[in-house]
């Protein structure tokens, strides 16, 4: 006989704060040649832990998308891979990329965003020509000759598959440029410092589809030579362009796998209840 005082509770109501449903998928058991890992990762913003626990593995030459609600620290994780959070966060536990913790005081950090660059939600190219804004970065910290620069230039233009675009006005303004020839110019411009991995929070979101389609043609080329890794909101676009995807829900990991098992099968029923759109 039915029990009149069972009440029944969603999968989600029984999801604990301090132990929730979770699945990771786990890397190291299939040899996957890991870029860059987080350990024990926690960071505050005064009282606020943003981030409880993040342990994170990022396999080189694949996209991973970080997807979950508004605040759920997406941006809060990706922004302390290339210390852009030290002077906002407290950062505690390692980030590993090749065998250094990147998250120590004795780090060259300007030296250490040259392996691991960022690329922002608002294109924000320099009030400076397009020539440059790919060139300025370099010459600030080096010496190069005219033949190298115009080579780099040439090939980081390339790659973020602007060049034919701009090739005869690169004397031009990078402010005359459209909101996705921009944003394309500042992948160049990331490129332009050959980093390994490629930070991109929601490098799309302010574009219009047609430019967001492009930047995202741009993301699929690049994964042959870079490890990217996005925040995105756009369910489709996690979908479309990432090898893997994470869920983040109040500050922790609660779902990590394959792309194509989280958008057909997560294991978990908060996911399910996010990537359709139940809540968030
Ligand atoms: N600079 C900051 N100062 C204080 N609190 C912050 C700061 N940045 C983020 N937070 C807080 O940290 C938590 C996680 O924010 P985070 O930006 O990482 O979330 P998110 O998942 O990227 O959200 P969104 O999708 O809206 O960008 C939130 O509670 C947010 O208010």
């Amino acid at each position: 006989m039915t029990n009149p005082n069972f009440e029944f509770k969603p999968a989600s109501d029984f999801i604990r704060e301090d132990a929730p449903e979770r699945y990771i998928y786990n890397m190291a058991s299939d040899k996957h040649e890991i870029a860059i890992s987080t350990h024990d990762l926690q960071v505050s913003y005064g009282d606020n832990l943003a981030l409880s626990e993040g342990d994170l593995e990022f396999e080189r030459y694949k996209i991973t998308s970080l997807i979950g609600a508004s605040g759920s620290g997406k941006s809060t994780v990706l922004r302390s891979l290339n210390r852009m959070n030290d002077d906002v966060a407290t950062v505690n536990g390692q980030i590993m990329y090749r065998g250094v913790d990147i998250n120590t005081k004795n780090i060259d950090v300007y030296e250490m965003r040259r392996h691991i660059g960022m690329v922002f939600q608002r294109p924000n190219p320099f009030a400076k020509s397009i020539y440059d804004n790919i060139t300025f970065a370099l010459t600030q910290r080096g010496n190069y000759t005219k033949e190298q620069l115009d080579e780099i230039v040439e090939t980081s233009l390339k790659q973020a598959a602007l060049w034919d675009q701009v090739k005869d006005e690169l004397n031009k303004s990078a402010l005359a440029l459209s909101g996705g020839q921009a944003q394309r110019l500042v992948i160049a411009r990331a490129l332009a410092l050959k980093p390994d991995i490629l930070l991109l929070d929601e490098p799309s979101s302010a574009l219009d589809p047609i430019s967001s389609a492009q930047v995202e043609d741009t993301l699929i080329e690049l994964k042959n030579q870079y490890t990217i890794i996005i925040v995105t909101h756009n369910m489709q676009q996690a979908a479309r362009i990432s090898d893997y995807t994470a869920f983040f829900h109040l500050g922790k990991v609660i779902e990590y796998d394959l792309t194509r098992k989280i958008f057909t099968r997560p294991k978990v029923a908060l996911t399910n209840d996010y990537i359709s759109g139940n809540f968030g």
